[in-house]
C-alpha cells in the first residue's frame, strides 16, 4: 500500500478479535473496517500494538493479523500501519519484512522491555537494526514508558535519527510529558514528520502544541466525537472543542476508576458496535459484567454537543 496521504488525524489502535476460546477472529475484520470507516470516520489504523495484545501474540497471529488488516482496508483504509516490536531483534525484523512483504504503509517499534536500552544509542541501534529490513516502509518509534519502563526522552533519541534510520517518518507518543513531545514537534518543524500523540484523555492539550494527529484505543469507539473535537479545534472554536475532551475525558475518569486497561476495551468495543471482540488472552483477564453495566450507564448518559 503506498501512501498516498500524509499520516494525519485519528488512527485505531485495533483491538485483536478473539473466539470464545481464544483464538484470534479473522473474519471478523472486514466488518471492523466497515465499522470504523463508516461509524467513526477514522480511516487510519495501528495493527498489533498495545490494544491490539501484539506482544501476546506469537508470530504467526501477528502475521496473519497484518495480512487481513492490509487485505480488507485495501481501496478503503488510507493507512495501515504495523506494529513489528518484540524482544527478539530477529523476530521483529521478520515481522518488518513481512510488513514490507505485504504492503503495509508504515511500521512501528516499541523498545525492548525486559533488556532494557540504557541510553539513546543502544535503543536506536535496535530499531535501526529492524527499520533497515524494511527500507521502503515508513518507521514510526513507538514511546510508551508507563508499559516498557524505558524512558530515553523522545527529543534526545530524535537527535540525528535520519541519518541512522532514512526511513525514519515519526512517532506514536504515549506519554504524559508534554514539554518531551513539544520539543519535538519544535526542533523537526521543517520535516515532513508525524508526531501523533497517545494519550486519548488529553490529546486536545496535545494539539496546542502542534501534534499531527492521535494513535488510540478509544478511537475505535469515540472516533466520530474526537473527529468533532479535531474540527472544532481547526475552525477554531476552542470552546467546543474542550466540550468533547471534557466528556470523552468524564468517560475515561470513570472507567479508569474502574479499572480500564485492553479487556475492558475489548468489552467497551463489543458493547458500542456489535462487532464481538471475545475475550482477552492471560494475563488479562475478561472485564466483569458489573464493569460492562457501569460502563455503558456511564456512555449512554453523555449528552454529547451534536446531541445523538
Ligand atoms: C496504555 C495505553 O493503552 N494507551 C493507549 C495508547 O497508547 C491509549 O489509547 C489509552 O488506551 C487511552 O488513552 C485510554 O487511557
Ligand atoms: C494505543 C495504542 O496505540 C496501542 O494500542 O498500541
Amino acid at each position: 500500500m503506498t501512501p498516498r496521504k500524509k499520516l494525519r488525524g485519528l488512527v485505531a489502535a485495533t483491538i485483536t478479535p478473539m473466539t470464545p476460546d481464544g483464538q484470534i477472529n479473522l473474519p471478523v475484520i472486514r466488518q471492523y473496517v466497515d465499522y470504523l470507516i463508516s461509524k467513526q470516520n477514522v480511516k487510519n489504523v495501528f495493527v498489533n500494538g498495545t490494544t491490539g495484545e501484539g506482544l501476546s501474540l506469537n508470530i504467526q497471529e501477528r502475521k496473519q493479523l497484518a495480512e487481513e488488516w492490509v487485505c480488507q482496508g485495501k481501496d478503503k483504509l488510507d493507512h495501515v500501519i504495523v506494529h513489528v516490536g518484540a524482544l527478539s531483534l530477529p523476530e521483529s525484523q521478520e515481522l518488518a519484512r513481512h510488513a514490507a512483504a505485504i504492503g503495509a504503509s508504515g511500521i512501528a517499534v516499541i523498545a525492548p522491555f525486559l533488556f532494557k536500552p540504557t541510553n539513546k544509542d543502544e535503543l536506536i541501534a535496535f530499531l535501526q537494526k529492524v527499520a533497515s529490513e524494511a527500507p521502503a516502509v515508513p518507521f514510526y518509534y513507538y514511546h510508551i514508558p508507563p508499559l516498557t519502563g524505558v524512558k530515553i526522552r523522545v527529543e534526545e533519541l530524535l537527535d540525528g535519527i535520519k541519518e541512522r534510520i532514512p526511513t525514519f517518518q515519526g512517532v506514536k507518543f504515549s506519554d504524559r510529558d508534554l514539554l518531551d513531545f513539544a520539543q519535538c514537534i519544535h526542533k523537526h518543524e521543517r520535516e515532513q514528520l508525524a508526531f501523533l500523540y497517545g494519550v486519548d484523555e488529553q490529546l486536545l492539550s496535545a494539539l496546542a502544541i502542534g501534534a499531527h494527529g492521535a494513535v488510540g484505543s478509544t478511537y475505535n469507539y469515540l472516533g466520530r466525537k474526537t473527529n468533532l473535537m479535531l474540527e472544532a479545534f481547526a475552525k477554531p472554536d476552542l470552546a467546543l472543542a474542550r466540550k468533547y475532551q471534557f466528556l470523552t475525558g468524564d468517560f475515561l475518569n470513570f472507567v479508569i476508576k474502574l479499572g480500564f486497561g485492553v479487556a475492558q476495551t475489548k468489552a467497551v468495543m463489543t458493547l458500542v458496535s456489535g462487532i464481538p471482540m471475545g475475550p482477552p488472552r492471560l494475563p488479562l483477564v475478561d472485564a466483569s459484567e458489573e464493569f460492562i453495566v457501569k460502563a455503558k450507564a456511564k456512555l449512554d448518559s453523555i449528552v454529547w454537543p451534536d446531541s445523538d
